[in-house]
């Protein structure tokens, strides 16, 4: 396997084991703010920027997540843009490196495509071919799991190179929308339900 991507080190069991006081949902439902009719009407926009710019918050959720899957991933990718800075965040907690999913057009060299449908429009991310060794397992992080269009497409991305998924991680997924119907067959991870 690629050095880049071998032998992660997990957070010390101590980290995985401290009691949640106050319990992670609790403090991701504190701070996110809901926008009614953004960006389009009828969206109930979960804006979950307070929780990133709040340390204390952004790393109990970065614990919760990279403790769940420890042990179980080698890499871990963040899906453009929001779920960048979560993947950055856990790749520093563990070792690991970050495998960057982007939308059409930012990455320069030869890529692989999705297309998909979001809550609020329709996209296509992109990988770099050849870049992710075969087998190699890989945590797929992201802010918000709604349809799941976007996680969905960053899963068959992924697994197109020859990686395996070893689960879906996000800090907030929508109730009620098919979210983990496109994700059938992944471990996925919420921290907070609306
Ligand atoms: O489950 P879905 O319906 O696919 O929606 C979830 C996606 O929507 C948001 O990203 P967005 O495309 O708005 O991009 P951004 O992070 O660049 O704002 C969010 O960060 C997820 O990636
Ligand atoms: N309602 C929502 N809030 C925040 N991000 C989203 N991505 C897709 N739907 C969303």
């Amino acid at each position: 396997m690629n050095e880049t991507f071998s032998t992660p080190e997990t957070p010390a069991s101590s980290t995985c084991n401290a009691p949640e006081s106050p319990h992670v949902s609790a403090v991701i439902e504190g701070l996110c703010a809901t926008v009614t009719d953004y960006p389009k009407p009828g969206i109930v926009f979960q804006d979950l920027t307070p929780v990133f710019a709040n340390g204390p918050a952004l790393k109990q959720v970065v614990d919760a997540i990279v403790c769940a899957f420890a042990g179980k991933f080698d890499a871990v990718a963040g899906v453009e843009a929001r779920g960048f800075l979560l993947a950055a965040a856990a790749a520093y907690a563990t070792g690991t490196g970050v495998i960057t999913i982007r939308k059409a057009g930012k990455l320069p060299r030869e890529v692989l495509s999705e297309s998909y449908s979001l809550e609020y429009g329709e996209a296509t991310l992109e990988l770099h071919q050849g870049d992710v060794p075969a087998g190699t397992r890989v945590l797929i992080l992201d802010d918000v799991l709604a349809t799941g269009g976007t996680l969905g497409a960053a899963a068959a991305l992924l697994e197109r190179t020859g990686a395996v998924v070893a689960g879906v991680g996000v800090v907030l997924e929508i109730d009620g929308l098919p979210g983990r119907d496109n994700l059938a067959g992944h471990e996925v991870l919420s921290l907070l339900h609306v």
